[in-house]
């Protein structure tokens, strides 16, 4: 059987406070019937992501899109059909969403989403959706004062709400011990913080997820985290993205984007090959390697959920 190639815009719209996001139910006489979905449908022809995502807003929920940006796009292939989500995710609009054709909706915060029953595709969405757009890696800091306040000010002037620990001249001792430290500063802040390390660190700081080098991922073959923590991994090329999916990675650094000092040998990837190896990645993808805040919009154009990087936040 040919399966049917459908491309559906689809929307997660935040509320004014950034807690939020829009849920709509899908009516039970339909596909995915009774399940929760981010409202939207698929393209008339000749329409772009963006023309339809505003029609169908306007037809679902009587709302107007004033400002909208791309969040991740992901292909998923369903017993029947296979399917392009195309996911935006709108910041501004007018008028006061209701469920215009009878369907219920619902703002839900954003660490509830788990608990919703979505179509098989969703996964990867809800990730980029609880994510933010930047991830710091913490540069080398040997003394403990300095380090917390580099932290402190990556957190507090930068903002920076995701953090991977990364400190590969402490000993597993002195590692734990900084991983407590980073760790409340970041609760305090309403962070998150990954471990760069084996999973079993979990089992004695209770971080939000760990981080797996590129070596670590590809000898990994399962997914091996206690519920509601995250694995992330850094990636170089679609082999390791392929098993980083395969695995069950909720996202992924991928690099070099350009040619940085700390790894002059190693060819970058550039945009184009980027933006060719996020669209099949199926997860979202921080680009990272010579990456500044100001390539986050541009990282965004191209399909990936943001930028990581030392050196802009490791002052
Ligand atoms: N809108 C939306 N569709 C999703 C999501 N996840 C997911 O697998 N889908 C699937 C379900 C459907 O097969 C397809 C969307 O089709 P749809 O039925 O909403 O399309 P539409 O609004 O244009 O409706 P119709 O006029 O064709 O009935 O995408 C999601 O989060 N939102
Ligand atoms: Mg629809």
């Amino acid at each position: 059987m040919v399966k049917r190639r459908v491309h559906v815009a689809a929307a997660a719209i935040i509320s004014a406070d950034g807690r939020e996001v829009l849920l709509a139910r899908r009516p039970s006489n339909v596909d995915h019937g009774g399940l929760w979905e981010f409202p939207g449908g698929k393209l008339a022809p000749y329409e772009t992501g963006l023309e339809a995502l505003k029609r169908e807003l306007h037809e679902e929920l009587g709302v107007e899109i004033r400002r909208a940006q791309p969040l991740i796009r992901i292909h998923h292939e369903y017993s029947d059909k296979h399917i392009l989500l195309d996911v935006w995710q709108v910041h501004d609009f007018a008028g006061e969403p209701f469920g215009r054709e009878g369907q219920a909706v619902r703002w839900v915060p954003m660490d509830e989403l788990v608990n919703y029953p979505f179509p098989a595709a969703n996964l990867p969405i809800l990730r980029a959706v609880m994510l933010p757009t930047e991830y710091l890696i913490t540069g080398e800091e040997a003394n403990e004062a300095r380090f917390i306040e580099r932290l402190a000010r990556a957190l507090d002037e930068d903002g920076v709400r995701l953090v991977q620990l990364r400190a590969k001249s402490l000993d597993e001792a002195d590692y734990l011990k900084r991983a407590e430290q980073a760790l409340a500063l970041c609760h305090e802040r309403g962070a998150r913080l990954m471990l760069n390390g084996e999973p079993s660190l979990l089992e004695v700081v209770a971080a939000d997820g760990i981080h797996l080098t590129s070596d670590r991922l590809m000898s990994l073959e399962r997914r091996a985290l206690p519920e509601g923590k995250w694995l992330s991994a850094s990636t170089h090329d679609l082999r390791q993205l392929d098993h980083a999916r395969r695995i069950g990675c909720d996202f992924v650094t991928l690099s070099p984007l350009r040619t940085t000092p700390s790894h002059p040998e190693v060819a970058p990837i550039g945009w184009h090959d980027f933006q060719q190896l996020v669209e099949r990645a199926g997860m979202p993808v921080f680009a990272l390697g010579g990456m500044t805040r100001f390539d986050a919009h541009h990282a965004r154009a191209v399909g990936a959920q943001g930028i990581a990087s030392i050196r802009d936040f490791w002052k």
